[in-house]
């Protein structure tokens, strides 16, 4: 048994029993709403696995909870005893629930301090002033917003803002099963895309366990996996992050093609071939590899090739080929 599980029983904390789906409906009126994707783990065994899954948490640790809902994993979090807790949960239907293990946790003061309000606008500085204390980022996450909050916490991340002050905030989040195996998937896997180099480009990401869509109230039609990103001492480049995402993007825009082919349409369609065999042979990327088979290293040193000629031709960074009729049709739109 983990010391912190002997810490609570030796303190005599309870923590109220998780209430079942139907406790939930009767007695907060509680509907599942599906434009914030809610989909409840009520199965204890598995939300100790997911805090589980995060590491070793100290008692000067905080811990943040991306959408704690009616408190299933925010229970197995408290048991952990870190000295914060910090809830985000946009709808306030929860608001009881989680008071109610607020209350529960005082008396071993074990801070719960609970915002409601949207995790995409959560001033992370604000509420989190102390950065001696290591902070975790946990979540059972609402899968309409898992990718955006993934990539705009991996911006903060490269410019060290907002939850990663500090470089060993590790995120423990879940996702659809697709996408987490996106996230990981190594060079060569067909999974590979942009979301893999972004994400291994900051982190790095591991596939904890996957969970079957039956254990979720209600079902999704998905299973969910979950994945640990673990902040890289080194991150694998320091461009900006705005100019990475947007030559990943291009290059993983015509996935099927060779890669030169992605990458060109970030230059005009005059001078394309021409500039295109020029950076490849700068960055030494061999240009007929398919976009899943470039390394994290080749997609950065097509970035920094890039940059250096932007930085000769600088309206290049404002050609946009979906605004140039003739290359309309060329986009195709795969962004994840
Ligand atoms: C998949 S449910 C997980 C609930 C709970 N943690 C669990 O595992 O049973 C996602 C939760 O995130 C909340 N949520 C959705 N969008 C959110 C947002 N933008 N910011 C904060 N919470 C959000 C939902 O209300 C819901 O409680």
């Amino acid at each position: 048994m983990s010391e912190a599980a002997v810490r609570v029983l030796k303190s005599g904390m309870r923590l109220p029993p998780l209430p079942t789906i139907r406790d939930l409906v009767k007695l907060y009126q509680l509907q599942a709403l599906k434009q914030l994707s809610q989909n409840f783990l009520m199965d204890e065994r598995i939300t100790d696995k997911i805090v589980k899954s995060a590491g070793r948490i100290d008692e000067r640790d905080i811990v943040l909870e991306v959408g704690p809902g009616p408190g299933g994993i925010t229970r197995s979090i408290l048991r952990r005893q870190p000295e914060k807790l910090i809830l985000v949960e946009k709808d306030a239907r929860f608001l009881t629930s989680l008071e109610l293990l607020k209350e529960c946790a005082k008396p071993l003061n074990l801070q719960v301090d609970i915002h409601i309000e949207d995790i995409l606008r959560f001033n992370m500085e604000q509420h989190i002033n102390d950065t001696t204390q290591r902070l975790h980022l946990i979540g059972n996450l609402p899968f309409a917003i898992s990718t955006r909050l993934i990539i705009n916490w991996f911006e903060d991340l490269s410019l060290r803002r907002g939850a990663f002050r500090r470089n060993d905030t590790c995120m423990t989040l879940t996702f659809q099963k697709e996408v987490a195996e996106r996230i990981c998937a190594p060079l060569g896997d067909k999974q590979r895309c942009r979301l893999s180099v972004m994400s291994q480009i900051w982190t790095q990401p591991v596939m904890k366990f996957t969970i079957p869509g039956k254990a979720f109230v209600p079902k999704p039609d998905v299973d969910v996996g979950v994945v640990k990103l673990i902040p890289l001492k080194q991150p694998k480049t320091d461009l900006p992050f705005g100019l990475v995402e947007k030559v990943v993007r291009h290059i993983f825009n015509m996935r099927q093609k060779y890669c030169r082919r992605g990458y060109g349409t970030l230059f005009p369609p005059e001078d394309r071939d021409v500039i295109c065999f020029e950076l490849f042979k700068q960055a030494d990327v061999e240009n007929t590899l398919r976009p899943f088979q470039l390394s994290v290293d080749e997609c950065i040193r097509l970035a920094t090739v890039y940059k250096e000629f932007v930085d000769k031709n600088p309206h290049i960074a404002f050609y946009d080929f979906r605004a140039n009729k003739n290359s309309t049709s060329e986009f195709v739109n795969n962004h994840i």
